[in-house]
């Protein structure tokens, strides 16, 4: 089974240097679509089955809004349990897991309750200036794209995530790609990563 995690753009560690970006709105969710057009993965975002979780009226459905509301990773259990419920009913064993992890609890509990490490981590590089402004134009009705909420995400990322995308580099795991080119340029660069060298 291959797994390919999304993981999120810049971070500011000196390793990463430039930009001090850090969280969304970096095109993960648009480059995946791409991807599952061209290479046939499964597509899971961890955002759309916590944000599907809350319109299913569910008991942790208020907990899940909140959170998201305020730009704060859901406790692992929830989240891996959707996931892994997902790959389950997928029928499939090529995932592209989008979002995720957020945080070293998110990544912990993935690999102890499904046994599987990711094939690699594809890593957007995008400045914080462009991630902004792609949100607030993003234009879904979605509670977390405004400036309070996108400024949180950002913090969260910096002080949760670094640590994750230092854990897959420390594996040579990470592919980094710059998410700041046009949709098509990502795309191309997307491409070369799953396309193996002959
Ligand atoms: N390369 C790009 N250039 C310009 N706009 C882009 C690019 N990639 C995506 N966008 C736009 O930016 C917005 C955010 O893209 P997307 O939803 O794919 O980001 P994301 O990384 O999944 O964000 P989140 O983590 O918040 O879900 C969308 O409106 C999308 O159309
Ligand atoms: N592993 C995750 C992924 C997401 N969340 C919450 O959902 C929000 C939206 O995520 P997107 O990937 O769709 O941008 C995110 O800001 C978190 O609040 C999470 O908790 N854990
Ligand atoms: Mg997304």
């Amino acid at each position: 089974m291959s797994l390919l995690f999304f993981i999120f753009n810049q971070i500011c560690s000196n390793k990463w240097q430039k930009l001090r970006t850090g969280g969304p709105g970096s095109g993960k969710g648009t480059q995946c679509a791409n991807i599952v057009k061209y290479f046939g993965f499964t597509h899971l975002s961890a955002g759309d089955l916590l944000r599907a979780e809350i319109k299913s009226g569910s008991e942790n459905g208020t907990m899940i809004q909140n959170m998201i509301k305020e730009g704060k990773i859901v406790p692992s259990e929830v989240t891996v349990k959707l996931l892994q419920h997902a790959m389950q009913e997928s029928g499939n064993n090529k995932f592209l897991i989008d979002g995720f992890p957020r945080n070293e609890e998110n990544r912990a509990a993935f690999e102890k309750v499904t046994g599987i490490e990711p094939e690699f981590v594809l890593f957007f590089n995008c400045s914080e200036e462009e991630m902004e402004k792609r949100l607030l134009s993003r234009n879904e009705g979605r509670v977390d794209d405004n400036i309070e909420t996108i400024r949180k995400r950002f913090k969260v990322f910096v002080e949760s995530s670094i640590p994750v995308i230092e854990y897959y580099d420390a594996k040579s795991k990470v592919r980094k790609i710059d998410a700041g080119k046009s949709i098509d340029e990502v795309f191309e660069e997307v491409k070369k990563i799953f396309t193996p060298a002959n």
